[in-house]
C-alpha cells in the first residue's frame, strides 16, 4: 500500500515515514498542502495522513481535494491533542479516521491494517485516481453549437503546442474547463495541472505564491517554500483572471516566460522550468494592453494562441443539453423539464453564463415537489422572461448601475472585496460588472 503524509513539521514527518517504511510500506512525504497535492496526482496513494494544521492550503482543503480527485482514497486526518470539535469537523468533511496528536504508532498501525483488509480493491483505487487525476473529463465538455464546436477544434489543434495560450470569455464560460481540456489533450497529460486565481491571492502574497520562497525571505517564511510556478514544472499551469495581476508580477512573468527560469524570492539562483502557461480572462485584455493597463509585451507573450469562448446567450441552443447534463449530475430521481420551464431556461440572458444555468438547475432540484421542473421552481429573473421594455430603461439602468459601481469603488479606494460588500454583490459579479462597464482603477 502507497502511504502519503502530509505533514509541515519535519520530525513528525521523519518519524511516521521511517515507522510506516520499516513496516513495508511505500511512503511519501509532503511539507505542505500543495505539494502534497502534487504527489497525490503522481503516485495515486491508497492512503494519505494529513496534519489538519498545515500553513498554506490546510489540511480540510486538502481533505476536499484528495476526496474530489478519488473518491476511494482513504484520509486520516492527524489533530492536535483534545480538540474534540476538529476531530467532528474533520469527519463530517469526509475522513474516514482521525488520529490525535502525540500519535500513538501501534494504534495507526492497527487503522492502516484494517484499512487495507477494506481495500482488496487496492487496484480499483488506483484506476479511479488515474482516471479522475486530471479533474474532468473531456466528454464532459457540452457544446454541440457551432460557435462551440469551432472552440473546441481549435482548443484541440492548439493542445499540442508548447505555446502559451490565452482563454478568453466572460466569466461562467468554462474557460477553465478548456483549460483543463487542452493540459488533457497536451504531451505531457499525467502532469500536474496547477491553478492560480490572479484575483484571490492578496498583493503582497503573489511573488512568492508564484515563484516560491527561501526560508527566511521575508517575516513568517520560516520555511522554504516552492511556488505554483515549480510545482507545475512539466506540465500546466492555469493562471486564471490574469488580467488583475499586478503591474510588477506582470514584468515577473514576462521575464519567466522569456527565459523559462524562474526565481524563488529571496534565493540566490534561477531555476529552470518547462511549464507550459495557460492564461484565461474576462476582460478585453488586448483594449487593456492598448490603454497601458496591462503590459502589452506580456499581452503578447500570454496571446500567441487564443481560444475564444462564446456567451452562452449567443449559443442558447446549447441550453437543453446543458440542462440535461446538469440534471444528470444533480438530480437525485429521474429529473425532467416542462416545456414551459425549457423555454423561460432557454430564452434567459445568463450573465453569469453557464454557472448561472448550472446554479439555477440545483437551486431549482432542492426547490422542485415533484420529478418535473416547472416555472414556479425558476428564480424570479427566469420566470419573468426577457424584459419587454428594453431600450431606453435598459440604458438609464445601466448609467445608473455604472454610477453606482463607480462610486461604491472609489468610497472604498477600488478593494473589490470591500465594495462588492457595500454594494451586496459577490466579487465575481462585481468583477463582471467592471468589466461590462470597462470600469478600472484610475492610475496615480
Ligand atoms: N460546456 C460545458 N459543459 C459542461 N459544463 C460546463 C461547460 N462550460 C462550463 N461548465 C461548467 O460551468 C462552471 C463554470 O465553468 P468554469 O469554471 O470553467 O468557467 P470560467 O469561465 O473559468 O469562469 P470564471 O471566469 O468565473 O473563472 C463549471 O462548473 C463548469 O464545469
Amino acid at each position: 500500500m502507497k502511504i502519503l503524509i502530509a505533514d509541515d513539521e519535519p520530525m513528525q514527518r521523519e518519524l511516521l515515514a521511517g515507522f510506516l517504511l520499516k513496516q513495508g510500506y511505500a511512503v511519501s512525504t509532503a511539507a505542505d498542502g500543495e505539494e502534497a497535492l502534487v504527489l497525490f496526482q503522481r503516485e495515486h496513494p491508497q492512503l494519505a495522513l494529513i496534519d489538519h494544521r498545515m500553513p498554506g492550503l490546510m489540511g480540510d482543503a486538502l481533505l476536499v481535494e484528495i476526496k474530489a480527485r478519488n473518491p476511494l482514497a482513504r484520509v486520516i486526518m492527524i489533530t492536535a491533542y483534545g480538540e474534540v470539535g476538529t476531530a467532528v469537523t474533520v469527519m463530517k468533511a469526509g475522513a474516514d479516521d482521525f488520529l490525535e496528536k502525540p500519535i500513538d504508532l501501534t494504534q495507526l498501525l492497527e487503522k492502516i491494517q484494517q484499512i487495507e483488509q477494506d481495500l482488496d480493491i487496492a487496484d480499483d483505487v488506483a484506476e479511479v485516481a488515474e482516471t479522475l487525476a486530471a479533474g474532468p473529463l473531456p466528454m464532459e465538455i457540452i457544446g454541440s453549437s457551432p460557435s462551440m464546436q469551432e472552440t473546441l477544434s481549435v482548443a484541440r489543434r492548439v493542445a499540442d503546442s508548447p505555446w502559451s495560450v490565452l482563454i478568453q470569455g466572460e466569466t461562467g464560460t468554462g474557460k477553465e474547463l478548456i483549460a483543463r481540456l487542452i493540459h488533457l489533450l497536451g504531451p505531457t497529460p499525467d502532469a500536474p495541472f496547477v491553478e492560480v486565481n490572479c484575483a484571490a491571492i492578496p498583493e503582497n502574497l503573489f511573488e512568492s505564491e508564484l515563484f516560491g520562497h527561501e526560508k527566511g525571505a521575508f517575516t513568517g517564511a520560516d520555511r522554504q517554500r516552492r511556488g505554483r510556478f515549480e510545482l507545475a514544472r512539466g506540465g500546466t499551469l492555469f493562471l486564471d483572471e490574469v488580467g488583475e495581476l499586478p503591474p510588477l508580477l506582470q514584468s515577473k512573468l514576462l521575464r519567466a516566460l522569456q527565459e523559462k527560469r524562474i526565481h524563488r524570492v529571496g534565493g540566490e539562483r534561477d531555476i529552470a522550468v518547462d511549464t507550459r502557461v495557460i492564461a484565461a480572462t474576462n476582460r478585453d485584455l488586448r483594449a487593456m494592453a492598448e490603454t497601458g493597463a496591462f503590459r502589452e509585451d506580456l499581452f503578447f507573450r500570454l496571446n500567441v494562441l487564443d481560444v475564444e469562448l462564446p456567451p452562452l446567450r449567443r449559443r442558447r441552443e446549447d441550453i437543453p443539453e446543458l440542462v440535461a447534463h446538469f440534471l444528470k449530475r444533480y438530480a437525485r430521481r429521474p429529473t425532467r423539464v416542462g416545456l414551459e420551464t425549457m423555454d423561460l431556461l432557454v430564452r434567459h440572458d445568463y450573465p453569469g453564463n453557464v454557472r448561472e444555468l448550472e446554479h439555477i438547475i440545483q437551486r431549482s432540484l432542492t426547490l422542485a415537489r415533484g420529478t418535473v421542473l416547472q416555472p414556479k421552481d425558476l428564480p424570479e429573473e427566469v420566470r419573468q422572461g426577457p424584459q419587454v421594455h428594453q431600450g431606453a430603461l435598459q440604458e438609464r439602468l445601466d448609467a445608473m448601475e455604472r454610477e453606482m459601481l463607480s462610486a461604491a469603488l472609489a468610497q472604498v479606494d477600488w478593494v473589490q472585496t470591500q465594495a462588492a460588500e457595500r454594494l451586496g454583490i459577490s466579487e465575481r459579479v462585481l468583477r463582471y460588472k467592471m468589466g461590462k462597464h470597462g470600469l478600472q482603477r484610475p492610475k496615480d
